[in-house]
Protein backbone atom coordinates (compact mmCIF):
# COMPACT_ATOMS: atom_id res chain seq x y z
CA UNK A 1 0.00 0.00 0.00
CA UNK A 2 1.50 3.37 -0.74
CA UNK A 3 1.89 5.96 1.80
CA UNK A 4 -0.44 8.71 1.88
CA UNK A 5 0.73 12.23 0.51
CA UNK A 6 0.60 14.79 3.31
CA UNK A 7 -1.15 17.33 1.37
CA UNK A 8 -4.21 15.70 1.13
CA UNK A 9 -3.72 14.70 -2.54
CA UNK A 10 -3.58 10.98 -3.46
CA UNK A 11 0.14 9.88 -4.48
CA UNK A 12 1.13 8.53 -7.68
CA UNK A 13 1.06 4.89 -5.90
CA UNK A 14 -2.39 5.20 -4.93
CA UNK A 15 -3.16 7.12 -8.43
CA UNK A 16 -1.14 3.80 -10.22
CA UNK A 17 -3.58 1.01 -7.75
CA UNK A 18 -6.71 2.80 -8.98
CA UNK A 19 -5.93 2.63 -12.60
CA UNK A 20 -6.34 5.74 -14.05
CA UNK A 21 -10.03 6.38 -13.10
CA UNK A 22 -11.39 2.68 -12.99
CA UNK A 23 -12.97 0.89 -9.81
CA UNK A 24 -10.50 -2.27 -8.69
CA UNK A 25 -11.97 -5.33 -9.89
CA UNK A 26 -11.61 -8.25 -7.84
CA UNK A 27 -12.29 -11.91 -8.77
CA UNK A 28 -15.94 -13.05 -8.01
CA UNK A 29 -16.44 -16.59 -6.58
CA UNK A 30 -20.19 -17.49 -6.83
CA UNK A 31 -21.80 -20.22 -6.00
CA UNK A 32 -21.62 -23.22 -8.21
CA UNK A 33 -24.87 -22.37 -10.16
CA UNK A 34 -23.59 -19.58 -10.99
CA UNK A 35 -21.71 -21.10 -14.39
CA UNK A 36 -24.59 -23.31 -15.50
CA UNK A 37 -26.76 -20.44 -15.10
CA UNK A 38 -24.65 -18.16 -17.62
CA UNK A 39 -24.14 -21.31 -20.28
CA UNK A 40 -28.04 -21.83 -19.83
CA UNK A 41 -28.50 -17.92 -20.77
CA UNK A 42 -26.22 -18.52 -23.81
CA UNK A 43 -27.82 -21.85 -25.16
CA UNK A 44 -30.83 -19.18 -24.61
CA UNK A 45 -29.21 -16.61 -27.22
CA UNK A 46 -28.36 -19.93 -29.16
CA UNK A 47 -32.18 -20.35 -29.23
CA UNK A 48 -33.74 -16.80 -29.33
CA UNK A 49 -31.84 -15.88 -32.98
CA UNK A 50 -32.60 -19.34 -35.16
CA UNK A 51 -36.03 -21.07 -33.51
CA UNK A 52 -39.32 -20.48 -35.98
CA UNK A 53 -41.99 -21.28 -33.60
CA UNK A 54 -45.60 -21.00 -33.52
CA UNK A 55 -47.03 -17.63 -31.20
CA UNK A 56 -48.41 -20.09 -28.31
CA UNK A 57 -45.09 -21.25 -27.80
CA UNK A 58 -43.66 -17.50 -27.67
CA UNK A 59 -46.24 -16.75 -25.05
CA UNK A 60 -45.00 -19.44 -23.35
CA UNK A 61 -41.12 -18.47 -23.46
CA UNK A 62 -41.93 -14.61 -23.20
CA UNK A 63 -44.02 -15.11 -19.85
CA UNK A 64 -41.17 -17.35 -18.51
CA UNK A 65 -38.81 -14.91 -19.54
CA UNK A 66 -40.68 -11.84 -18.16
CA UNK A 67 -40.91 -14.25 -14.85
CA UNK A 68 -37.09 -15.16 -15.02
CA UNK A 69 -36.12 -10.96 -15.43
CA UNK A 70 -38.59 -10.67 -12.29
CA UNK A 71 -36.59 -12.94 -10.37
CA UNK A 72 -33.42 -11.46 -11.09
CA UNK A 73 -34.40 -7.63 -11.29
CA UNK A 74 -33.88 -7.35 -7.29
CA UNK A 75 -30.07 -8.18 -7.31
CA UNK A 76 -28.75 -5.99 -10.15
CA UNK A 77 -25.41 -5.02 -8.78
CA UNK A 78 -23.08 -1.98 -10.03
CA UNK A 79 -20.36 -2.42 -12.13
CA UNK A 80 -17.35 -4.31 -10.00
CA UNK A 81 -19.29 -5.86 -8.12
CA UNK A 82 -21.59 -7.69 -10.72
CA UNK A 83 -20.31 -11.48 -10.54
CA UNK A 84 -20.48 -11.42 -14.69
CA UNK A 85 -17.15 -10.71 -15.79
CA UNK A 86 -15.01 -11.27 -12.65
CA UNK A 87 -14.93 -15.40 -12.74
CA UNK A 88 -11.59 -15.99 -14.03
CA UNK A 89 -12.89 -19.72 -14.45
CA UNK A 90 -15.27 -19.53 -16.36
CA UNK A 91 -15.76 -19.34 -20.24
CA UNK A 92 -15.63 -15.18 -21.15
CA UNK A 93 -14.97 -14.52 -17.11
CA UNK A 94 -18.71 -15.43 -16.67
CA UNK A 95 -19.94 -12.29 -19.10
CA UNK A 96 -22.76 -13.00 -21.42
CA UNK A 97 -21.20 -10.10 -23.39
CA UNK A 98 -17.59 -11.82 -23.79
CA UNK A 99 -17.06 -13.97 -26.29
CA UNK A 100 -17.55 -17.39 -24.37
CA UNK A 101 -13.51 -18.61 -24.73
CA UNK A 102 -11.22 -20.35 -21.83
CA UNK A 103 -8.12 -18.53 -20.69
CA UNK A 104 -4.90 -20.68 -21.60
CA UNK A 105 -2.00 -18.62 -21.10
CA UNK A 106 -1.46 -15.24 -19.70
CA UNK A 107 1.97 -14.26 -18.34
CA UNK A 108 4.05 -11.16 -19.65
CA UNK A 109 4.76 -13.19 -22.90
CA UNK A 110 1.11 -12.98 -23.95
CA UNK A 111 -2.18 -13.76 -23.56
CA UNK A 112 -3.80 -17.29 -25.48
CA UNK A 113 -7.61 -18.27 -25.72
CA UNK A 114 -9.35 -20.88 -26.95
CA UNK A 115 -12.84 -21.25 -27.60
CA UNK A 116 -15.87 -21.18 -30.25
CA UNK A 117 -18.57 -18.57 -31.96
CA UNK A 118 -21.56 -20.09 -31.58
CA UNK A 119 -24.99 -19.71 -33.69
CA UNK A 120 -25.88 -16.22 -31.72
CA UNK A 121 -22.78 -14.91 -33.53
CA UNK A 122 -23.74 -15.84 -36.93
CA UNK A 123 -23.28 -13.00 -39.35
CA UNK A 124 -24.20 -14.82 -43.03
CA UNK A 125 -23.87 -17.75 -44.54
CA UNK A 126 -22.62 -19.88 -41.78
CA UNK A 127 -19.63 -16.85 -40.84
CA UNK A 128 -19.34 -15.14 -37.70
CA UNK A 129 -20.56 -11.57 -37.93
CA UNK A 130 -17.56 -9.21 -38.55
CA UNK A 131 -18.76 -7.20 -35.72
CA UNK A 132 -17.97 -9.90 -33.09
CA UNK A 133 -14.45 -10.51 -33.83
CA UNK A 134 -13.77 -6.86 -32.91
CA UNK A 135 -15.22 -7.74 -29.35
CA UNK A 136 -12.59 -10.45 -29.10
CA UNK A 137 -9.39 -8.99 -30.22
CA UNK A 138 -10.35 -5.85 -27.71
CA UNK A 139 -11.03 -8.36 -25.08
CA UNK A 140 -7.51 -9.95 -25.99
CA UNK A 141 -5.54 -7.08 -25.82
CA UNK A 142 -7.22 -5.22 -22.09
CA UNK A 143 -5.93 -8.68 -20.54
CA UNK A 144 -2.51 -9.39 -22.65
CA UNK A 145 -1.56 -5.41 -21.52
CA UNK A 146 -3.15 -6.30 -17.84
CA UNK A 147 -0.81 -9.36 -18.07
CA UNK A 148 2.16 -7.34 -18.96
CA UNK A 149 2.17 -5.74 -16.08
CA UNK A 150 0.76 -2.17 -17.71
CA UNK A 151 -1.86 0.00 -15.91
CA UNK A 152 -5.34 0.04 -17.41
CA UNK A 153 -5.70 1.31 -20.79
CA UNK A 154 -8.13 2.49 -23.50
CA UNK A 155 -8.20 1.20 -26.79
CA UNK A 156 -6.74 4.02 -28.90
CA UNK A 157 -7.58 2.17 -32.21
CA UNK A 158 -7.98 -1.19 -33.29
CA UNK A 159 -7.26 -2.58 -36.80
CA UNK A 160 -8.27 -5.93 -38.34
CA UNK A 161 -7.77 -7.86 -41.25
CA UNK A 162 -10.15 -10.49 -42.19
CA UNK A 163 -8.03 -13.31 -43.53
CA UNK A 164 -10.67 -16.03 -44.17
CA UNK A 165 -14.53 -16.01 -42.81
CA UNK A 166 -14.59 -17.32 -39.44
CA UNK A 167 -16.85 -20.39 -38.91
CA UNK A 168 -19.22 -21.39 -36.12
CA UNK A 169 -18.67 -24.09 -33.74
CA UNK A 170 -15.29 -25.03 -34.67
CA UNK A 171 -12.53 -24.88 -31.86
CA UNK A 172 -10.63 -21.41 -32.78
CA UNK A 173 -7.24 -19.90 -30.98
CA UNK A 174 -6.30 -16.21 -29.97
CA UNK A 175 -2.98 -14.99 -29.01
CA UNK A 176 -2.22 -11.50 -28.24
CA UNK A 177 1.12 -9.69 -27.27
CA UNK A 178 2.61 -6.43 -26.65
CA UNK A 179 4.93 -5.58 -29.38
CA UNK A 180 6.24 -2.19 -28.17
CA UNK A 181 5.81 0.23 -25.49
CA UNK A 182 6.56 3.97 -25.68
CA UNK A 183 5.31 5.69 -22.91
CA UNK A 184 1.70 5.34 -22.25
CA UNK A 185 1.46 3.78 -25.44
CA UNK A 186 1.32 0.07 -25.42
CA UNK A 187 1.24 -1.23 -29.35
CA UNK A 188 -0.20 -4.98 -29.29
CA UNK A 189 -1.19 -7.36 -32.03
CA UNK A 190 -2.80 -10.48 -32.01
CA UNK A 191 -4.26 -13.55 -33.97
CA UNK A 192 -6.47 -15.35 -34.68
CA UNK A 193 -6.09 -19.11 -36.17
CA UNK A 194 -7.96 -22.56 -36.50
CA UNK A 195 -6.71 -25.49 -34.07
CA UNK A 196 -4.41 -26.21 -37.52
CA UNK A 197 -2.89 -22.96 -37.60
CA UNK A 198 -4.77 -21.22 -40.65
CA UNK A 199 -4.88 -17.48 -40.16
CA UNK A 200 -8.76 -16.33 -39.73
CA UNK A 201 -7.66 -12.64 -38.87
CA UNK A 202 -5.24 -10.52 -37.10
CA UNK A 203 -5.15 -7.12 -35.55
CA UNK A 204 -3.10 -4.33 -34.32
CA UNK A 205 -3.96 -1.94 -31.80
CA UNK A 206 -2.98 1.20 -29.77
CA UNK A 207 -3.98 0.45 -26.28
CA UNK A 208 -3.03 4.36 -24.30
CA UNK A 209 -2.07 4.13 -20.42
CA UNK A 210 -4.94 5.74 -18.59
CA UNK A 211 -3.77 9.26 -16.61
CA UNK A 212 -5.40 9.74 -13.11
CA UNK A 213 -8.29 9.61 -12.71
CA UNK A 214 -9.17 9.72 -16.45
CA UNK A 215 -12.55 7.94 -17.61
C1 LIG B 1 -9.84 -9.97 -11.38
C2 LIG B 1 -11.09 -9.69 -12.14
C3 LIG B 1 -10.96 -9.92 -13.64
C4 LIG B 1 -10.17 -8.83 -14.35
C5 LIG B 1 -9.42 -9.37 -15.53
C6 LIG B 1 -9.62 -8.58 -16.74
C7 LIG B 1 -8.48 -7.56 -16.99
C8 LIG B 1 -8.90 -6.60 -17.99
C9 LIG B 1 -8.76 -5.21 -17.38
C10 LIG B 1 -9.83 -4.30 -17.85
C11 LIG B 1 -9.37 -3.75 -19.14
C12 LIG B 1 -10.23 -2.57 -19.43
C13 LIG B 1 -9.90 -2.31 -20.90
C14 LIG B 1 -10.81 -1.20 -21.29
C15 LIG B 1 -10.66 -1.17 -22.88
C16 LIG B 1 -11.48 -0.06 -23.30
O1 LIG B 1 -12.01 0.73 -22.73
S1 LIG B 1 -11.92 -0.20 -25.00
C17 LIG B 1 -13.19 1.02 -25.14
C18 LIG B 1 -12.99 1.73 -26.42
N1 LIG B 1 -12.01 2.77 -26.24
C19 LIG B 1 -12.37 3.94 -25.75
O2 LIG B 1 -13.50 4.18 -25.35
C20 LIG B 1 -11.28 4.97 -25.69
C21 LIG B 1 -11.83 6.38 -26.01
N2 LIG B 1 -10.71 7.28 -26.16
C22 LIG B 1 -10.13 7.83 -25.08
O3 LIG B 1 -10.58 7.65 -23.95
C23 LIG B 1 -8.92 8.64 -25.32
O4 LIG B 1 -8.86 9.05 -26.67
C24 LIG B 1 -7.59 7.89 -24.99
C25 LIG B 1 -7.45 6.61 -25.83
C26 LIG B 1 -7.57 7.53 -23.50
C27 LIG B 1 -6.40 8.79 -25.32
O5 LIG B 1 -6.68 10.08 -24.86
P1 LIG B 1 -5.65 10.92 -23.95
O6 LIG B 1 -5.49 10.25 -22.65
O7 LIG B 1 -6.15 12.33 -23.96
O8 LIG B 1 -4.30 10.77 -24.68
P2 LIG B 1 -3.70 11.60 -25.90
O9 LIG B 1 -2.82 12.64 -25.29
O10 LIG B 1 -4.75 12.03 -26.89
O11 LIG B 1 -2.83 10.46 -26.61
C28 LIG B 1 -1.74 9.86 -25.94
C29 LIG B 1 -0.82 9.36 -27.03
O12 LIG B 1 -1.54 8.38 -27.80
C30 LIG B 1 -1.63 8.78 -29.18
N3 LIG B 1 -2.96 8.45 -29.69
C31 LIG B 1 -4.15 8.61 -29.06
N4 LIG B 1 -5.14 8.17 -29.85
C32 LIG B 1 -4.56 7.73 -30.99
C33 LIG B 1 -5.05 7.13 -32.17
N5 LIG B 1 -6.37 6.88 -32.36
N6 LIG B 1 -4.17 6.79 -33.14
C34 LIG B 1 -2.84 7.00 -32.97
N7 LIG B 1 -2.30 7.54 -31.85
C35 LIG B 1 -3.16 7.90 -30.88
C36 LIG B 1 -1.43 10.29 -29.15
O13 LIG B 1 -0.92 10.75 -30.40
C37 LIG B 1 -0.42 10.43 -28.03
O14 LIG B 1 0.84 10.07 -28.52
P3 LIG B 1 2.18 10.85 -28.04
O15 LIG B 1 1.96 12.27 -28.45
O16 LIG B 1 2.22 10.69 -26.53
O17 LIG B 1 3.29 10.15 -28.73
Amino acid sequence: MSEQATNGQTSVDEEYEHHGGFPKFTAATPGPNFGPFIEAMRTLQDLAVSIDAPDDVLAEARAQAEALAALLAPYEAKEGEATGGRVIGLPGRGSLLMLPWMIEKFDAEGVRSRGVFRRYHLGGNAAAHGGVLPLLFDDIFGMTVHAAGRPISRTAYLHINYRKVTPLNVPLVIEGRVDRVEGRKAFVSARLTDEAGTLLADSDALMVQLLPGQQ
